[in-house]
């Protein structure tokens, strides 16, 4: 079983404007709402792709409600949010202007009974599961938490994915990580550089890699991604052609085709292809890329 982890899921509030000018009233010109956060968006791709994961993380208040009964309802996901007491599930703006904007909240108050509850719920995996960690996690909580998640599940075998950003990334390398995905901006944040050529996305991307996470995959948006796989190769790829409308879960997506990929027994090199693809069909779609536009996209790599 696939489980994915969205320790701050979100309503994602996604408007476009005419053109943003700060400062003045700015009417919409479309809005949809989303049931969105990263570990939730991996779980909707997965599904496309024809496998079946299992939603984890918190939610609370009238957001969280109607977020909870999106997930189960609306996207047919099988999912066991745990209510939290304070606070609200975010509803995060994405603003598409000339720009894209974002503001994402900052999520309830998670204490550290309800941490436990998650344990007690992620204590069931078993050998051969996957377990996906993605996304920011409420203010109130440490960034040791996916650390701390791993830890325990050290004696099974569990492909673990952390797609998370700074010290929540960090901490978790040591337990050696199946698969991490930050973006280039990401990676130089890390290691606090700046990053300009290949080479040194490359170079930063190997470190990680010494550091203990087993397969590297850094995402560039339009200009594609880089993986270190775990036998050490190097595998660039570009992107699919097509007309970007909505980049934002680009990569969630892309990591949903990653690990479809290497259940399926696919070659790192095949396994990119795939992820690119759902990478691609999502900056290409309104909304949640469909099973057949990815197979579109697939076949551009054929
Ligand atoms: N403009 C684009 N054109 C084509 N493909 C794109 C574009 N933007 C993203 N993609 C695809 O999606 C992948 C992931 O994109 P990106 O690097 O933006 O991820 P990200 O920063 O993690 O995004 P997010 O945080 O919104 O999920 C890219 O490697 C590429 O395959
Ligand atoms: O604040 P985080 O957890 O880093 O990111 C949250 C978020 O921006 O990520 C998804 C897109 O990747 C959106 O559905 C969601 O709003």
């Amino acid at each position: 079983m696939i489980y994915t982890v969205t320790m701050n899921p979100a309503l994602d509030y996604v408007v476009t404007v005419e053109s943003f000018a700060a400062g003045e009233v700015n009417r919409v010109k479309t809005e949809h709402v989303y049931f969105g956060g990263k570990g939730i968006n991996v779980s909707k791709i997965l599904k496309e792709l024809g496998l079946e994961s299992q939603c984890f993380g918190f939610v609370a208040g009238f957001t969280g409600k109607e977020l909870a009964r999106g997930v189960e309802e609306e996207l047919g996901l099988c999912s066991r949010f745990i209510e939290v007491a304070d606070g609200m599930t975010r509803i995060n703006v994405k603003m598409r202007g000339d720009q894209e904007t974002e503001i994402n909240g900052m999520g309830p108050v998670v204490r550290d009974g309800d941490v436990e509850k998650l344990q007690t719920q992620l204590e069931a995996l078993n050998d051969g599961d996957v377990l996906i960690l993605s996304g920011s996690v409420p203010q109130t909580m440490d960034a040791k938490i996916y650390a701390g998640i791993m830890k325990p599940l050290q004696s099974k075998e569990i492909k673990v994915v952390v797609d998370a950003t700074g010290e929540l990334l960090l901490r978790t390398l040591s337990y050696r990580p199946f698969l991490i995905k930050p973006n280039k901006d990401e990676l130089a944040d890390l290691f606090e550089v700046e990053i300009h050529t290949i080479e040194e996305v490359e170079r930063y991307a190997r470190k990680l890699q010494d550091m203990g996470a087993q397969n590297v995959l850094i995402s560039m948006a339009k200009d594609g991604s880089l993986l270190i796989d775990e036998d050490g190769q190097s595998n660039r790829i570009g992107v699919c052609q097509g007309e970007v409308v909505n980049s934002v879960g680009a990569g969630d997506y892309m990591v949903a085709g990653f690990v479809a990929g290497c259940l399926s027994g696919k070659s790192y090199a095949d396994t990119l292809k795939l992820a690119t693809a759902c990478g691609g069909a999502t900056a290409f779609s309104r909304d949640l890329a469909k099973r057949e536009k990815i197979e579109e996209m697939v076949k551009q790599w054929a």
